[in-house]
């Protein structure tokens, strides 16, 4: 039977990545992805820049939604702090099956848990089910069309303390305009645009990042 991409990515990553060690993971991801086949992970050069908001953030508790095969999860996984919790939520069952195994792979699954469902119905269920109190960094990178959404849906659910920073992905391509729209003119935000390119191609991309004022 045919295999699939995401199959095709962790077989490059068990073939060329060192065990144990994250930042072979993701180079191994990366070239995979510019030698072989392009995929939707958050790349390098964008990479570059998440890495700079997790490490200036130092967060204890962050929230993934869209963890796809864990390329970013991985990232942000190896420059947490000690104790510190990555919660990466995951629709697809058989991207989560190839997210868990990228991430054991890389050693940091002390770090992550991946919960497989929808944002919607595991938002809200943050604070019983994880005993988180809020996020203090929310990287966004699954359906451009929930990002908003799922933005009113943390700050209802009351997910979000003064200083929590959120960080999207794709708001230039593929693009989340009403997310845009509402994070840039909310009172509540400060945000800021990251410009990069899209993954492992030269067309515009770039990061928004946002820190909510309580
Ligand atoms: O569509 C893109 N990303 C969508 C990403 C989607 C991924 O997020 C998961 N998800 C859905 N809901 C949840 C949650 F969390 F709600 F449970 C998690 C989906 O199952 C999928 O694995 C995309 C597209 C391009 N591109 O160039 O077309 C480039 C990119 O960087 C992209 O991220
Ligand atoms: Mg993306």
């Amino acid at each position: 039977t045919q295999s699939t991409r995401p199959q095709r990515l962790l077989a490059a990553v068990h073939k060329k990545a060192t065990r144990g060690n994250p930042r072979s993971v993701v180079k191994a991801i990366d070239e995979f992805c510019n030698q072989n086949e392009w995929a939707m992970n958050v790349g390098n050069e964008k990479g570059e820049i998440l890495d700079s908001v997790v490490s200036e953030t130092n967060p204890g508790c962050v929230l993934e939604l869209g963890t796809y095969c864990g390329y970013s999860t991985v990232r942000i996984a190896s420059l947490l702090p000690p104790h510190a919790q990555l919660i990466t939520l995951e629709f697809n069952p058989d991207n989560a099956a190839v997210a868990r195994q990228v991430i054991a792979w890389a050693g940091v699954a002390e770090k992550v848990r991946l919960v497989e469902g929808e944002s919607g119905e595991w938002i809200p269920k943050m604070k019983e089910q994880f005993g988180v109190k809020t996020f203090d960094l929310v990287f966004l990178d699954h359906w451009k069309n929930r990002y908003l959404l799922d933005t009113k849906l943390m700050e209802e659910c009351g997910l979000l303390k003064k200083g929590s920073v959120l960080l999207a992905d794709n708001v230039v391509c593929p693009g989340a305009p009403d997310y845009l729209e509402y994070i840039r003119n909310s009172p509540q935000y400060k945000s800021q645009f990251f410009k990069s390119h899209l993954e492992y191609t030269k067309a515009e991309d770039g990061l928004e990042k946002s820190v909510f004022l309580g």
